[in-house]
């Protein structure tokens, strides 16, 4: 077993924002959670990660519990399952190799993180990865200077830096536009089909979900309503899942891409959310 999550809880207060959800993954996957916003998704992934301490329950990566883990053991996991934001959280005034080099500041001294050193063979990866992601030409811009989709897949050279053998992704292109929202969805399923890593997702729209998931679990109120295929993905439970009525249209949660909507005739709509510049560094 890869991945055992078992009656994993979280409150904020008297906020029940994850009630006791369970599931199993056997063996690498790319995974969509789906659901509408304030359904838990940023709060399960985060419990996943340990940026957020889960309230009970246990995660189990191949065996071992990591809400167990502490210090230099919890940062490890925390490599080995990078997470990769909505809002990218890179260092816009600073270059893009040198934001993709800090995907390996947990594994180098304090000095030289300081002075900015990094060993060579370090800077070759960071470049084949963002050649990998068709970015390498922006390798020494500024990333305040790039597109959001560009961004983005910087954020996921960082995060491949790690080698991580999961990829948690909190929203990866809620801020895009639809051809950098395939783009990156393009590149997140990539690194799970020719890399064999774990890809996990919260996405807010059932269409990507559907074309890029091998399975989809849909949370409503902090449960899981759904877990299976995305060809099992009915209306009926697309409706459970995001808490609508009768006159629920699966357009309204729509992030389409181009080429896709032209062969499948879904309509456009464009993302809930306008790309915003990067204000936030963490
Ligand atoms: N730090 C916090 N303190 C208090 N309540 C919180 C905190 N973080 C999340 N919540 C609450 O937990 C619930 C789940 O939030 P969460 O962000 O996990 O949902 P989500 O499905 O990811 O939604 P979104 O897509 O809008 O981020 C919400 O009711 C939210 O208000």
């Amino acid at each position: 077993m890869l991945l055992s999550v078992k009656s994993v809880c979280k409150n904020f207060g008297q906020v029940s924002a994850v009630k006791s959800i369970t599931f199993d993954v056997d063996n690498s996957a790319m995974i969509g959670i789906i659901g509408r916003s304030g359904a838990g998704k940023s709060t399960f992934l985060r419990m996943i990660n340990r940026l957020v301490d889960a309230s009970s329950g246990r995660i189990l990566f191949k065996g071992q519990n990591v809400l167990s883990l502490r210090g230099a053991e919890m940062r490890r996991w925390q490599a080995n399952c990078a997470m990769i934001f909505q809002q990218f959280n890179l260092v816009p005034r600073m270059d893009v190799v040198s934001n993709v080099l800090h995907g390996t500041l947990n594994q180098r001294s304090t000095l030289s993180t300081a002075f900015n050193l990094f060993p060579r063979a370090d800077i070759q990866r960071a470049i084949s990865l963002l050649e990998r992601l068709g970015i390498e030409e922006q390798a020494t811009k500024r990333v305040e200077a790039l597109s959001g989709g560009q961004q983005q897949r910087v954020a996921i050279a960082r995060a491949l830096m790690q080698d991580p053998e999961m990829v948690l992704a909190d929203e990866p292109i809620a801020s895009l536009d639809p051809m950098n929202a395939q783009l990156v969805m393009d590149a997140l399923r990539r690194i799970h089909d020719e890399d064999g890593r774990t890809v996990i997702c919260n996405l807010h729209t059932l269409d990507t979900a559907r074309r890029y998931c091998d399975r989809v679990i849909g949370m409503s109120h902090g449960e899981v309503v759904f877990d299976g295929p995305p060809d099992q993905l009915t209306t009926a439970v697309a409706r459970e899942i995001y808490g609508a009525d009768e006159s629920f249209s699966e357009h309204s949660t729509s992030t389409e891409i181009r080429e896709h909507a032209e062969h499948e005739s879904v309509s456009q709509v464009q993302p809930k959310t306008p790309a915003q510049p990067v204000t936030t560094v963490n």
